[in-house]
């Protein structure tokens, strides 16, 4: 297994694009292996830069300023950063919700930079969870299978394995309005998880819940990212929660990575 650390260059760390690679999961490569790579597999951004407009004659904020950064296939990077810092924007650019001012983002060596959000075969868990409150816990994990015509009997399966994984087994035909924040973030996990996405970008997922909830679920979502191999990118602001969940941690401040 990989060292993990908190750092923003050091071993462990996600790599500047195109400084380095960091050793996948599992790999005996050395951890320069793959820098000749023209394109390196999983996701890597180059000079990323997101600008929003002032407002009332207000210069524009840069939030995300020339972000270079690769994430390697089957692992996961933290971003971690202070409120304010630019985590959500470059994980929102990312997902294609926010243009670019600047910069390339590719995903095994495609240039996704223009992909809209729907085609991009992302997993998205942001802050606020958001289920859809015509459908219950079942209809909402299902969400994205339904989409791919996933059958019935496949999608009840996948449902359960999932509701046990967050720990709601049981809850398959609750209405989301009867679920506590806590739980309904779970349930968020879990639809983000359902259609095995090739990247999983998650904005803060545990924050409402309490802190041994917390716990127990960031040991479980680091299990799970790591047998099903998936690429995920993790903000957060809790430095002990980014080592727990991911392979690497890069360190965001004013939009810029150090
Ligand atoms: N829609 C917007 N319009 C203008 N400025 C924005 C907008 N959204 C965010 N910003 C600014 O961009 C910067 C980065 O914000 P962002 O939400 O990415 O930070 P963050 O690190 O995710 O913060 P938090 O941890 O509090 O969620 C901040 O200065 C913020 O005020």
């Amino acid at each position: 297994m990989a060292e993990r650390s908190v750092s923003g260059g050091g071993s462990g760390s996600a790599n500047a694009a195109g400084g380095g690679n960091e050793r996948p999961r599992g790999s005996s490569r050395g951890p320069n292996a793959g820098c000749e790579a023209k394109d390196p597999a999983g996701l890597v951004l180059r000079g990323v830069t997101v600008n929003y407009p002032g407002t009332r004659g207000a210069p524009a904020v840069r939030a995300v300023d020339a972000v270079s950064l690769h994430v390697p296939r089957g692992t996961t990077t933290a971003l971690l950063g202070a409120s304010g810092s630019g985590k959500s924007t470059l994980l929102r650019a990312i997902a294609g919700l926010e243009p670019l001012r600047a910069g390339t983002i590719t995903f095994d060596g495609e240039d996704i930079t223009r992909v809209p959000v729907h085609r991009r075969n992302f997993g998205l868990m942001f802050q606020d969870g958001q289920l859809f409150a015509h459908l219950n816990v079942r209809g909402n994990i299902e969400y994205g299978l339904v989409a791919r015509r996933v059958p019935r009997g496949a999608r009840a399966r996948r449902v359960d394995e999932l509701l046990d994984l967050v720990g709601l087994a049981g809850y398959a035909d609750r209405d989301v309005a009867t679920l506590s924040g806590g739980q309904r973030q779970r349930v968020a996990l879990a639809r983000s998880l359902a259609p095995t996405p090739r990247l999983l970008l998650l904005d803060e997922p545990l924050s409402a819940l309490d802190a041994d909830l917390r716990g127990r679920l960031a040991a479980e979502l680091r299990d799970i990212l790591r047998a099903t191999g998936t690429t995920a990118v993790f903000v957060t602001h809790d430095r002990a929660e980014a080592d727990l969940v991911a392979d690497a941690t890069v360190l965001i401040e004013n939009g810029r990575l150090i």
